[in-house]
Parts: C-alpha cells; structure tokens; sequence
C-alpha cells in the first residue's frame, strides 16, 4: 500500500514550504503556487496552532481561488471542461471496457494548487486531536476528517458532477476521497475496492505517472497460491498510463468483477499496444512477460501529452517521480450493481 499522506484540506504557509516542484524552465513562477509539504510540527514559526492559523490561511486560499479562475492556460481542455454544462464521458470510453480515460481533466494551476494545499499526516492528527466539527469528508480508515476541504475540491466534485458517472450513486456525486502518495518505487497490490462503496471510482493522478493494470481472476478452478482466496491472471487485461492532471473512471463490471493495482517500480517499460490485442497476444509480444517487464499501454492513442505519446508510440522507459492520486467514491451502497448503468 502507499503511504497514504494526507488529505487536501488547507494551505500551508509558505514559509513552511520545501521546493517540491520546481517550475519548468520558461514556466512562470508564480509564489502563491509553489508546492511543498511542511515539517512535521503542530505549530508554524509565529507559535500558531494548525487550527489559527487555518482561517488566516483559508482566506488566502479564497484569493488563490479567484486569482486562478481568471489565470489562462495553456491546457484548454480542463478550462473547457470546468465551464461545459457536461463532460461526454462516453468520447473518453476505453474500447467496450467499464473504464474512461479523460486527459487533462485538472488545469496545471488546480494540480499545483492541490500538491500546495494538501495537509500532512501529522497535522491531520493535530487537527483531529482539538476536536473540530465533520464536515462530512472521511478518511481511509473511516475517521472523520475535521474540516471542510477547501474550495477547489468542489469544483472537481462538480467537474465530476458533469460526466455524469455518478448520476445513479446514492448522493449523486462523491462523498470521500482518499489522498495517496506513491514514491517511485511504490505501487499498490492488485485489488478490489469492495462492495462499501458505489461501483464507481474516479482517480485523478498528480505530479508524476503511473501505470494502472487492471486484472481478471483465474478461472473458477483454479485456487491461489496460498490457498486462500482466488488466483489471480498475472498478464493485466489492460494497462493504462495515466498522465499527471488525468482522471480515470472505473465502473460496473470492471468495477465489481476484476481487481486493480500499480506495479511497485522506480520506471515503467512502456510500448504501445495494439486495438484488440488479446492477453495471450501481450504475452508473446511482451516475451516471458514479468512483472515490470515491458507494458503495452492500451490508452495510448489517448493520451493529452503529444510528446508522451510519441514516446510511447515508439516505446520509452518513463521514470517516475512522487505520484498523487485523490481517489473519488459515493461511500453509501443503496443501488445494486447488476441494476447500475450509465453507459
Ligand atoms: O492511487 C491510485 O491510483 C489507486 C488507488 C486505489 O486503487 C485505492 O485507493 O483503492
Ligand atoms: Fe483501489
């Protein structure tokens, strides 16, 4: 499992602030932006508490909010999105598959804006400890989180209002999320997510990479390796890279019937795969495939980055830095899976 860091509640201040991100060469630099992560104290440099000095810095991040809203980037097409009335998820279908790849879904200025503002686990801890109110947001582990989080999360929920996939979630959009960070190196064990939530999820990736298999168990004979539980294929039925900014959507069958997870990998091998391409097909082609080995990337030919995807076309090592994902779920199951279906 990766670490899971935090959750993106309020600015830190900039003092506080390590260079994590450095701007890219000719990129402006903008210092309400720059991202960091704090040290690990309950109060900053002028003796305040998390708690005082989070509405000091939560007015700060309302003029961040405005500022940015009339900030112009170049990627269009997470403006575009933030002002359609809807997001035509089915244009970013992968193949016949319960899965949805949409490329720049954040802006650059969101994805810096949210690396800026996430919190750490310790002042997470120090928050909870003084006992403020639930807002309604949970943790992991299903503590409450004690504070509203901040603004820009509401216009992901909303932006994730607008395709339409949890149109039939009991709450018609997502109620929690989860923060993870996944160093390079770190990856995430095959999974379901379970029957706890809506068989929706959606996971915006920031800062760096990943790639994303998805797994079919074993025939119904087959036992695991350890006896317990159901073996698993080795060969992924797809993989996915998923570019900073991206977000995926998993649903239905995809959702309720395989298992997913991250290679723990400090660079991904990856090549592009062709339409239809069977798993017996990756196998040969990927030659005595292991784990690591060299992955086709089934969303290739989606990808947002032209210079990815050249890349990709042509077959690259992509080396990883420090990955974010905010996973998005409707926590209350009331609509069976079997009835559900948006597609
Ligand atoms: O971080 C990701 O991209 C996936 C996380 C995940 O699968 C989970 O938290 O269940
Ligand atoms: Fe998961």
């Amino acid at each position: 499992m990766p670490a899971i860091a935090s959750y993106t509640l309020l600015p830190l201040p900039q003092n506080e602030l390590s260079a994590h991100f450095t701007p890219q060469p000719g990129e402006p630099e903008h210092p309400e932006l720059r991202c960091g992560h704090s040290k690990d104290t309950k109060t900053d440099t002028n003796g305040l508490s998390v708690l005082q000095r989070t509405k000091a810095e939560m007015r700060r991040s309302q003029t961040i909010l405005r500022q940015l809203s009339r900030v112009r980037t170049s990627h269009g097409s997470a403006n575009k999105m933030a002002q359609n009335d809807t997001i035509p998820i089915k244009d970013y279908r992968l193949g016949n598959h319960d899965v949805f790849y949409v490329p720049n879904f954040l802006s650059v200025e969101e994805e810096r804006y949210i690396l800026h503002t996430r919190l750490t686990k310790t002042e997470m801890e120090a928050i909870s400890k003084q006992k403020a109110t639930n807002m309604g947001w949970r943790d992991h582990g299903q503590r409450v989180i004690p504070a509203k989080p901040p603004v820009v999360y509401d216009s992901l929920v909303d932006r994730l209002k607008k395709t339409g996939v949890f149109v039939q979630s009991p709450h018609q959009q997502p109620n929690h999320v989860i923060l993870n960070e996944y160093q390079p190196g770190q990856g995430i064990m095959p999974h379901q997510d379970g029957p706890k939530y809506f068989p929706v999820v959606a996971t915006v990736s920031l800062g760096s990479h990943a790639v994303f298999n998805y797994f079919r168990y074993k025939a119904e004979d087959v036992e695991a390796e350890d006896g317990v539980g159901k073996a698993v294929e080795e060969v992924p039925m797809l993989s996915l890279l998923l570019e900073p900014r991206s977000l995926i959507v998993s649903c239905c069958d995809m959702y309720t019937s395989n298992l997913h997870g991250i290679d723990s990998l400090e660079e991904d091998n990856v090549f592009p795969s062709v339409p239809a391409m069977t798993v017996s097909a990756k196998e040969n082609l990927s030659l005595n495939w292991v784990p690591g080995g060299v992955t086709p990337i089934d969303n290739w030919e989606m990808l947002g980055d032209e210079v990815t995807k050249q890349f990709v076309a042509k077959g690259a090592v992509l080396k990883r830095g420090t990955r974010y994902s905010l996973t998005f779920r409707d926590v209350e199951r009331i609509t069976s899976a079997k009835s559900f279906k948006f597609i």
